[in-house]
């Protein structure tokens, strides 16, 4: 292992919401593993939670034979500002300001001798490579999501098949190397008739930035969408990563990214209980759903007989959000049989061989946790890629059963359909074919992610080529930096690159790659001196 200020160092920028922040934060510490310095950040509000919850030191933290330290950066708002949770005001706010102070804490790295060669986003946040390409400094991004669901957005976005629109609402979608999605199986951000535009518009705001990247991370693996990602990998610089959540060489448990403190208990608890007995219900951090349809859920669970752990986390108090009740005496009617927390240490519950089966909202960091663990699922999908996911989960990986359809459907699934969709996921048949599905998926994605496999194999070429590109930043003249050539100034202050591979830059920043290779000189000056002493 290298000395933190020796490394080559990348710098993360994350959306603050938990299905952005846990997938980047695990690719920082799968890098770092490689032998990478990381930076990862995010505003301030999430990072006090982070702090709080996660044991977030200040000191960089060792993760293999490399370092992940944390900063965080105010967006400007106090911290109870409740227009955080409306994305078409708080997107804005955060590209206004992230613009200006990102540079400056790259500046900031480079002062302190630890010169930033790579800026990684993941979506919401795309004006992230415009600063990286602003500083002469290349970008990659790092999709959080299906590559089916990536694939999607991108038709969509170059309008290169017919979707629902107003006028053909209920057409199915015909996607190249993808199953037929019927009109509820699309991203239902895409429906004409989302009552969420703004998350439409924020995940297709990084499409138009998509040629800035240089490369584009997947949450995902080979062998699990492989047609898909072939496909889509000769129009984009796509390479899986996935599963991300395993890291075979370094796993530092200890460097996490959870808002809410997880409760152990219900490990314990589960430790308790008899295996593959347990139903695990999650919804994940976004996903609210009705309370008469949480009473309809909560008595399915206790007339199932199962046993049951279901995370109940308090809506966000500007989320509009009533808090969620159980029924009255439910929990006493069940008993030693239900154990109910605010946030769960998930990973670890569907690792637990108490756990048969998950009832998820099908968000893609849950569908790729519980496939690579194994787990079967009972799919209750609410929006966005979620529909999708559930289609794949259900009817393209065979690990699910559907237990809805969407909240577009806006059915109220009843007592007796939760009920009996938990006896068939958990006893019989196609319980035991589920399982056999996952397990297989679990082996595939351990050979994806073990050293030598698909996605390490991708990552290392990732971590290469960051290397390299941070061989060519050193290289390139600080006199070049100080001199932007004509063309580079008429492109307004963005880099000159040369061409698609080479990114010899010519930066309007002067200072920032001046500091980065005066930086790495002295680095390497004193880099001499310790080897000869
Ligand atoms: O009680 C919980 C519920 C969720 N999660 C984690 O939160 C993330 C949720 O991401 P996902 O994409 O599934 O859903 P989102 O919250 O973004 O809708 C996943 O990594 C889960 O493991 C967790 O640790 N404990
Ligand atoms: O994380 C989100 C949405 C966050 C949000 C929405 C509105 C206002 C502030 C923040 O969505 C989840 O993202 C996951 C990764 O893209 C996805 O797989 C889940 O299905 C979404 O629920």
């Amino acid at each position: 292992m290298g000395s933190e200020s020796s490394l080559v160092h990348v710098f993360l920028v994350s959306f603050p919401a938990q299905g952005h922040v846990n997938p980047l934060l695990r690719l920082g510490k799968r890098l770092a593993s490689k032998g990478l310095l990381v930076t990862f950040t995010t505003p301030e509000s999430i990072g006090k939670q982070m702090r709080k919850a996660s044991n977030i030191g200040d000191q960089p933290a060792p993760v293999g034979d490399g370092f992940i330290r944390f900063e965080f950066f105010e967006d400007g708002w106090d911290e109870d500002e409740p227009r955080r949770q409306d994305l078409d005001q708080y997107l804005p706010q955060l590209e206004k300001v992230g613009k200006v102070i990102i540079p400056e804490m790259i500046r900031k790295n480079a002062e302190q001798s630890r010169p930033i060669s790579c800026l990684i986003n993941n979506p919401f946040i795309p004006w992230v490579s415009d600063v990286a390409q602003s500083l002469g400094l290349p970008s990659a991004m790092l999709w959080v999501q299906s590559c089916a669901c990536f694939a999607a957005y991108y038709h969509y976005y170059h309008d290169l098949v017919p979707f629902p629109s107003e006028t053909a609402m209920e057409i199915d979608v015909q996607l190249p190397c993808m199953p037929l999605l019927k009109h509820d199986e699309v991203p239902s951000f895409l429906y004409p008739t989302t009552p969420y535009p703004f998350l439409r518009r924020a995940i297709l705001g990084q499409y138009k930035n998509l040629d800035k990247p240089f490369c584009i991370l997947l949450d995902t693996f080979q062998e699990l969408e492989h047609e898909i990602v072939e496909y889509m990998s000769k129009i984009c610089p796509i390479k899986t990563v996935g599963p991300l959540f395993k890291n075979p060489r370094a796993p530092n448990a200890a460097v996490k990214g959870d808002f809410v403190k997880a409760d152990y208990d219900c490990i314990r608890w589960l430790d308790s209980k008899p295996p593959a007995s347990v139903v695990y219900v999650s919804f994940g951090s976004v996903v609210y759903l009705k309370q008469d349809q949480w009473d309809e859920i909560a008595y399915g669970l206790l007339n199932s007989g199962v046993n049951f752990l279901w995370v109940m986390k308090p809506p966000h108090k500007d989320s509009g959000y009533t808090l969620l009740k159980l029924p009255e005496g439910l929990l006493e009617k069940a008993g030693e049989r239900a154990k109910v927390v605010e946030w769960s240490p998930q990973e670890q519950v569907l690792a637990h061989p108490a756990t048969a089966c998950f009832v998820t909202h099908c968000g893609w960091n849950s569908s790729m946790e519980a496939l690579t663990s194994g787990m079967p699922v009972v799919a209750f999908p609410q929006w966005g890629d979620q529909v999708t996911d559930a289609k794949y989960l259900v009817d393209v990986f065979k690990v699910g059963l559907r237990m809805c359809r969407g909240e577009a459907e806006d059915k109220l699934i009843t007592r007796d359909v939760v009920e009996r969709c938990l006896r068939e996921a958990t006893v019989g048949h196609k319980a035991v074919e589920m399982k056999e599905n996952a397990l297989r998926w679990k082996t595939a994605a351990e050979a994806a992610f073990v050293e030598g496999g698909s996605s390490d194999r991708n990552i290392h070429a990732f971590v290469d080529e960051v290397r390299r590109r941070s061989v060519e930043l050193t290289a390139s003249k600080p006199a070049a930096a100080a001199e932007p050539t004509a063309e580079a100034a008429d492109a307004n202050g963005k880099s000159d690159r040369q061409d698609g591979d080479s990114q010899l830059v010519v930066s309007p920043e002067k200072n920032g790659l001046a500091l980065h290779n005066h930086c790495r000189k002295k680095w390497r000056i004193w880099r001499l001196i310790c080897a000869a002493s």
